[in-house]
């Protein structure tokens, strides 16, 4: 049930989570002033600044927080409080707000914090591309989404052949700086909305959505082409294997998916390597 609600709230607009954080405050500042001064609601008033800045960012829990603040003092003002000196409400709303800004800042902290680990999980640290648990949970995204919409889709799979040379030759810096090399490249001459991931040492995939045989034939040969001519240009005698698959219907799993990609990557090693197949799944379509 949360997770549904949490999941509803990380997709929805700043206005509208900002709405909802004064909608809030009302009720709150309605059910205060109901309730007369003897009950506290101070730990409530936290409640749709938290929802606010956690789902809005900063300046919407920040508005948030000064209606929240605002809402209170004008309850505690129609309840009729007396106070001994006529700034004591202006002091109690100051550091209401100060107190409702401490509580903001520390959960933009807790949400940026958790952000950086969650990208950092779905990073390779050395080519900054998605990783392969990243990659798989990308293509399970998009095999479910295709049972939506039924676009085909085209997953690559690609592995360097003769990397070992370059490592035992130009040592492991030079192979790292080789890894990252391919990275860029292969980054470089795809759409935004494609995926290019490490899936460990030297292999590297591409996920093309919405992307038939026909379209993604054209990428792959670009991939490929740029990528040999990226090696060539810095005398580094590495050539690349790749299979692909376009899926016109998915398979049970993402993974069966990407195993179909890698095998037929692994025909074309056995074959010979610097080669690529691309087939269309099912067969017969
Ligand atoms: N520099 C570097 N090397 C790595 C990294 N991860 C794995 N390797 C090395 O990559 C090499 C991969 O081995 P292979 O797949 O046999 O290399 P290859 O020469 O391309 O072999 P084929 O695929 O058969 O052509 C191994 O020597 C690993 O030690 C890394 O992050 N940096």
């Amino acid at each position: 049930m949360l997770k549904v609600f949490h999941k509803r709230l990380e997709s929805v607009a700043k206005p509208t989570v900002l709405a909802l954080g004064f909608g809030l405050v009302l009720v709150l500042g309605g059910v205060d002033y109901i309730s007369g001064t003897e009950l506290s609601f101070a730990v409530f008033y936290t409640a749709p600044i938290m929802l606010a800045g956690w789902y809005g960012g900063g300046r919407v829990g920040l508005t948030v927080a000064l209606v929240s603040a605002a809402v209170w003092v004008l309850c505690d003002l129609a309840e009729g409080n007396q106070y001994s000196h006529e700034l004591i409400p202006v002091w109690n709303t100051l550091a209401r707000l100060g107190f409702f800004l401490i509580i903001l800042r520390l959960l933009l902290t807790v949400r940026k914090t958790l952000e950086q680990e969650q990208s950092l999980a779905d990073t390779d640290a050395l080519t900054g591309l998605a990783n392969r648990r990243f990659f798989v949970e990308q293509v399970e995204r998009e095999r479910l989404r295709f049972e939506r919409q039924l676009e085909p889709f085209t997953i690559v799979y690609i592995d360097l052949d003769g990397f070992k040379y370059v490592n035992d030759h130009f040592g492991h810096d030079g192979g790292d700086e080789l890894l990252e090399t391919v990275a860029d490249s292969l980054q470089q001459h795809v759409r935004a909305s494609d995926l290019v991931a490490r899936l460990g040492g030297d292999e590297f995939a591409v996920l093309l959505p919405l992307s038939d045989k026909a379209a993604a034939g054209v990428v792959i040969d670009k991939l490929n082409r740029q990528g040999l001519a990226a090696m060539a240009a810095r005398g580094w005698p590495v050539t690349f294997s790749i299979g692909a698959v376009s899926f016109i219907r998915p398979m049970h799993s993402a993974r069966d998916m990407i195993k179909a990609v890698d095998d037929l990557m692994y025909q074309i090693k056995k074959s010979g390597k610097n080669n690529l197949m691309h087939r269309v799944w099912p067969p017969a379509a």
